[in-house]
């Protein structure tokens, strides 16, 4: 049973209502005993969860102002108190979360005065506040006593002026005796500030710093020159007034929105499309390199909605790694959002997956593209959790919006019952999600050892060309791959065959612990089974369920419970204001700085929200050795290269494109890659060339029941898999890099063939990781990988990276490699 806790919004709250979340959780548990329910007969599947399309894609459209979606209430997962005792379940983890919780609850007026207080007076005892306010050319004395001086005093007048009790107890919670409660103070972003993002003290804090700095623009005892750069700072990082002044050609073209809001499989992208196929000029703009290809392929092939297949439309590819121009004058691009151009006026845009316009580091595109395209008619697909965020961006731009809805296409059943963690009951059409790499590689491997069944395998370290392969090989019926083993990975951008969605866990580990994944995560991966048209008309739709008996409760909850609305769209600062801003602080202020200063002092429209830069600050970082030999837009464009610092490998291959930039001017792609890394690529090479023909799956005959199965590859190679994937982000790094600055980074072609030998490379390992080779345990029953076996992998992992020089196995070796995994009665990955 959910329970909602009663939620009330001060007369004072109603203004932030609209893009206020709650904070406070109030805990409502809704886990029913599993236990109870598993020794009811029951049918597999039950409808009590059924989203019914309606009318097939057609959407019924509403006046833009008829939703709001405000004022719902979100959840977070929070402690189990059911254990169980079945011992094949997968072993329980540290996670914290198995319930869904909902979480309500504004922050009052007194509330916010308190918080106000408190930070104020640590704001001026920060040292991070000093070292701020001396580069922004503050006297030391100043600072130490100014800065003080002023938060003590505006403390205190917080503090004096009317009592909790009278707060309360008047009509208008703002005023007190005819005077407001915080006075001077913006009220409406304090508590937006306070509710809507983790990181609340940042954005407290720089309404504290702009106020302190408008004090000493107005203090008389501030020196002239002091002043004129404290305003220019101020009006530099002022955005307030980015949706209505900035993209002047843009406000000028009174654009007219589209929003196509539904659940996933509702038919938003198709009917989009159909617009965008019918135009003269277009562009299409989705998240991943991977819809960006699919759109662009599925153009130029003419099966979008509008065209005749084989009748396509000429449409030309950029991502930010790769430009396909199929015709120079073809007036349609399908790009990755990034890419938008805004300097192309064209007819029709379409922009997928707008939710993503909250993303703290993505968001910015987004928010980007909507405030910039030139485009008469914008189309954005998402989630109905924008909406309301959607009506007050596109009123602040003074343009038109017209809102679609759609439902369902094929209904989506919850199963009645887990599978009881029993692997066997896997059937072709079936879709396993996990969350880890290890997760993943042990569920193919114990489903091809129990259940008999060939697995396909997409997770998100793999090229989007390899997942594409990896879809084809899955979709396509008869060539022995009946199974797909995934993780969050699969919820966008793949057409997938999937007949049934089965959970093997609701958590994935974040780099510290294990958190629930998000109900919209959830919502759109379980989404993908039953995709319409993709199965014969009395297929009834599309199923979901988790591999253990303890989820299911929590799935379903999940799958019925609201999403988190979307409060506010991320804004980057753009880089004309990092720029301008380094031209007013003392010459030796670091990028890193200058970064940060930006972050801390951006007062953005109430409605947005500044992007977490923290990634590029890591970089920044980094690049800060060769800060004297690189101009501004240099290490600007290497700040914000698509670099994932969490991986060194993928680190190491930039710092070496550094060095050789900084050297000579230019860049040897294969004297930059770590050498370890191109040594794994030939290893996997040589391994390929010494499998036998038949195992070339062209040229397998599969009959049912007596497949043909590929040798297994060594475990050395198994645990070099992570470095391929480093391999190939570097490579398309490079290629990143070569499409900004061609005569630095002239290597573009041998990228691209080096980046297919790896894709090649990874679809080799994919299809040969040991499997059916095992000899069967006494146990059918799943029992998941346990934290040694993860640990063992990633040391394995680890000291693979390490060693830099990894010798080519000779063909015999390789023999005996082979037939040692062979003789091995255990888990190989276990083992390695
Ligand atoms: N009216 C229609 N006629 C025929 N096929 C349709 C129609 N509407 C949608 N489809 C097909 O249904 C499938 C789902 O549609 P679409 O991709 O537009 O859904 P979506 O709401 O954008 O979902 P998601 O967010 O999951 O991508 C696609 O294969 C699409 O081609």
């Amino acid at each position: 049973m959910l329970v909602r806790a009663s939620r009330t919004l001060s007369k004072s709250c109603a203004p932030a209502a609209a893009v206020v979340a709650p904070t406070v959780c109030q805990y409502a548990h809704a886990a029913e005993s599993s236990a109870a329910r598993k020794h009811k007969k029951q049918p597999p599947f039950s409808s009590d969860l059924e989203f019914q399309g309606k009318g097939k894609g057609r959407a019924q459209e509403t006046p833009s102002s008829s939703r709001s979606g405000v004022g719902r209430p979100f959840l977070r997962s929070s402690q189990n108190g059911t254990s169980g005792s079945n011992s094949f379940r997968r072993p329980q983890r540290t996670h914290k979360a198995n319930k869904v919780d909902i979480v309500h609850r504004t922050p009052s007026i007194h509330q916010v005065r308190n918080v106000l207080v408190r930070r104020l007076r640590e704001w001026a005892r920060s040292p991070r506040t000093r070292d701020r306010l001396l580069l922004f050319g503050l006297e030391e004395e100043q600072v130490d006593a100014h800065a003080w001086e002023w938060a003590s005093g505006e403390a205190e007048a917080l503090e004096v002026f009317g009592n909790t009790r009278e707060m309360k107890a008047s009509v208008d919670p703002l005023m007190v005796n005819g005077e407001s409660v915080l006075p001077g103070w913006d009220v409406e972003r304090l508590q937006i500030a306070m509710t809507t993002r983790p990181d609340w003290p940042t954005e407290i804090d720089t309404l504290i710093l702009r106020r302190f700095l408008n004090h000493l623009v107005n203090d008389p005892s501030t020196p002239q020159p002091l002043q004129s750069r404290l305003t220019e700072i101020l009006s530099l990082t002022d955005l307030t007034s980015v949706p209505s002044r900035s993209y002047t050609a843009a406000r000028e073209l009174r654009r007219h929105f589209h929003l196509h809001i539904g659940p996933t499989n509702s038919g938003k992208t198709y009917n989009a499309l159909r617009a965008l196929s019918s135009a003269q000029s277009g562009m299409y703009a989705g998240p991943l390199r991977l819809l960006a290809h699919e759109v662009w392929d599925r153009m130029n092939r003419g099966t979008v909605a509008g065209l005749e297949e084989g009748e396509g439309r000429a449409c030309n590819l950029i991502t930010g790694e790769e430009r396909r121009i199929v015709d120079p004058t073809a007036g349609l691009t399908s790009c990755t959002v990034e890419m938008l151009s805004l300097t192309e006026p064209v007819d029709v845009a379409v922009i997928d997956e707008i939710q993503m316009i909250g993303d703290p580091q993505r968001g910015g595109a987004w928010t980007t593209a909507v405030m910039g395209l030139l485009a008469k008619e914008i189309h954005l697909c998402g989630e109905e959790t924008v909406v309301h965020l959607i009506e007050r961006m596109v009123a602040a731009m003074g343009d038109k919006l017209t809102i679609h809805r759609y439902e369902r296409l094929t209904p989506l059943h919850v199963a009645e019952e887990s599978l009881e963690g029993d692997l066997r009951g896997i059937e072709a059409g079936d879709c396993l999600v996990s969350f880890s790499r290890s997760g993943i590689f042990n569920l193919k491997r114990n489903i091809e050892a129990q259940a008999g069944k060939r697995c396909a395998v997409v997770y998100g370290a793999l090229p989007p060309e390899t997942r594409s392969e990896q879809a084809r090989l899955f979709n396509e019926r008869g060539n022995g791959v009946d199974v797909m083993v995934a993780s969050d990975a699969v919820g966008m951008g793949l057409n997938l065959k999937i007949k049934r969605m089965i959970f093997e866990t609701l958590h994935k580990f974040n780099g510290k612990q294990e958190v629930m994944m998000s109900i919209s995560q959830i919502k759109q991966i379980a989404g993908r089974a039953g995709r319409y048209g993709q199965h014969e008309a009395d297929a009834g739709g599309g199923y979901v369920t988790t591999l253990n008996p303890d989820d299911l409760p929590l799935l379903r909850q999940v799958l019925q419970a609201p999403l988190t609305p979307v409060h506010r769209a991320v804004l980057d600062a753009n880089s004309a204001i990092v720029q301008k801003l380094s031209l007013l602080l003392p010459p030796t202020t670091t990028h890193a700085e200058l970064l940060d200063q930006v972050a801390a002092l951006a007062l953005v429209p109430t409605f947005c929200v500044p992007a977490d830069t923290s990634s590029s600050a890591k970089i920044a970082t980094v690049i800060e050795q060769y800060h004297e030999s690189l101009t501004l837009p240099e290490l600007q464009m290497f700040v914000f290269a698509p670099v994932n610092t969490r991986d060194e490998r993928v680190a190491a291959a930039f710092q070496a494109y550094i060095e050789q930039f900084v050297d000579g001017g230019h860049v040897d792609i294969m004297d930059a890659l770590p050498a370890g890394l191109m040594d794994n690529l030939g290893m996997v090479e040589l391994a390929r060339k010494a499998m036998p023909d038949a195992d070339h799956l062209e040229s397998r005959v599969t009959t049912p029941g007596h497949q043909h199965v590929p040798t297994s590859i060594p475990p050395a190679i198994v645990a070099g898999l992570p470095m391929l994937e480093s391999l190939h982000k570097a490579i398309v790094l490079y290629l990143w890099l070569s499409f900004r600055m061609d005569l630095a980074f002239p290597d573009r072609q041998k990228a691209a063939e080096l980046k297919l030998r790896v894709e090649d490379a990874l679809e080799f390992c994919l299809e040969r990781l040991p499997g059916l080779k095992q000899k069967r345990r006494g146990s059918a029953k799943f029992k998941g990988n346990t934290r040694e076996e993860r640990d063992a992998e990633q040391e394995l992992v680890r000291t693979a990276a390490k060693n830099s020089k990894i010798d080519y196995l000779t063909s015999d070796q390789l023999k005996e490699a082979k037939s040692r995994i062979r003789s091995q009665s255990t888990d190989v990955l276990r083992d390695i």
